[in-house]
């Protein structure tokens, strides 16, 4: 784990004593956008047009800000137009890694050794966390951008005229209730698992850990009713949610210290979770030992002995019957 200061690379963790033990995840740095005739997008330089074979995502297995867009690939049918390159589960001194095991691939373009060089090849002064996942464009030799919630956005419709898909995740009349829910799951469930598991006092995990259960709670609730989180139709939202809840009762319970209750215990987010789980492609997206090499062996201050824990066995092939609630 560690960050590029200026160009070089620095072997540090999260610094958590200026902001009372509380974990604050840095803001990503590049952000231009992908459009479909090149224009510039909601932030950032123009210059990014879709097309085929252009762009390389690079992403982890393990991390649920990559995973969205691993889905979003798979489901906007953009495997044949956006290649892509799986970094090693292990985040250790030097960071990410580039390996050939278990599902890693190397990396495809350039054959380096760490994903912090690939920063440097886009910027060689950088200063900031290296993260996954990564939209490269091969045409100007640089990142488009490193933000996961931008990345998805780009693939729901940038592409779409070179793909055919007419697949919509973010329909125009659902937008501002699509970003006002997708701000409360950001801030207390997809980065609330890491305010609790990376916190250095008890105050800043509970404060993390009782926003979290309040807000499964809820959308516990939502879901008795609606098959979705917005009634029968699939959106970001709910892919959004998914890659957290996949990765916590494996993960989160036990290495994040999210453990008032498990997503299993639910009666409603366990189905939903199934749901997503045996929606179509899904599958081929989750990679569950990657999940839990990555956490339990890289985040050495909190398992130091790096141990992997062999359960909890999970039943994400059975039958979820939300059907009855349509879609
Ligand atoms: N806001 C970013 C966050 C990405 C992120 O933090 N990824 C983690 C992996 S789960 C990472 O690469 N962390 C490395 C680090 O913080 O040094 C996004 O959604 O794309």
């Amino acid at each position: 784990m560690g960050r590029l200061v200026d160009g070089k690379w620095q072997d540090v963790w999260y610094d958590t004593k200026a902001t009372k033990g509380r974990f604050e995840r840095s803001q990503s740095q590049f952000r231009n956008w992908v459009t479909a005739d090149g224009a510039a997008g909601l932030s950032g330089k123009g210059g990014f047009k879709a097309e085929a074979g252009r762009y390389h995502l690079y992403v982890s297995y393990a991390c649920p800000w990559a995973h969205r867009t691993l889905i979003f690939r798979k489901l906007k049918k953009l495997e044949d137009f956006i290649s892509v390159s799986v970094v090693d589960y292990l985040m250790l001194e030097n960071g990410w890694e580039f390996k050939k095991r278990d599902g890693a691939t190397g990396d495809d373009l350039f054959g380096s050794d760490y994903l912090y060089q690939v920063y440097l090849k886009a910027d060689p002064h950088y200063s900031g966390r290296v993260t996954v996942p990564v939209l490269w464009d091969k045409q100007q030799n640089t990142i488009v951008s490193n933000e996961s919630a931008e990345i998805i956005r780009m693939m729901s419709s940038a592409f779409d005229d070179l793909t055919g898909s007419d697949l919509d995740f973010y329909p125009a009349k659902l937008h501002e209730e699509i970003d006002a829910l997708n701000a409360v799951v950001y801030d207390r469930v997809n980065n609330g698992v890491y305010k609790a598991g990376f916190a250095t006092t008890q105050e800043a995990y509970e404060e993390a850990v009782t926003a979290l259960f309040e807000t499964l709670d809820t959308l516990d609730q939502r879901l008795e009713t609606s098959r979705y989180l917005f009634d029968d139709k699939i959106t970001e939202a709910d892919w959004r949610l998914f890659t957290t809840l996949l990765r916590f009762d494996p993960v989160y319970v036990g290495h994040f210290k999210c453990n008032i209750r498990r997503i299993s215990d639910y009666p409603n987010l366990s189905g939903y979770l199934r749901d997503l789980y045996q929606h179509p492609g899904i599958a081929e997206t989750c990679n569950l030992v990657h999940i839990k090499g990555h956490y339990y062996g890289s985040h050495k201050t909190i398992n130091p002995t790096g141990i992997v824990p062999i359960g909890p066995l999970l039943d994400l092939e059975t039958a979820h019957g939300r059907e009855r609630l349509g879609g």
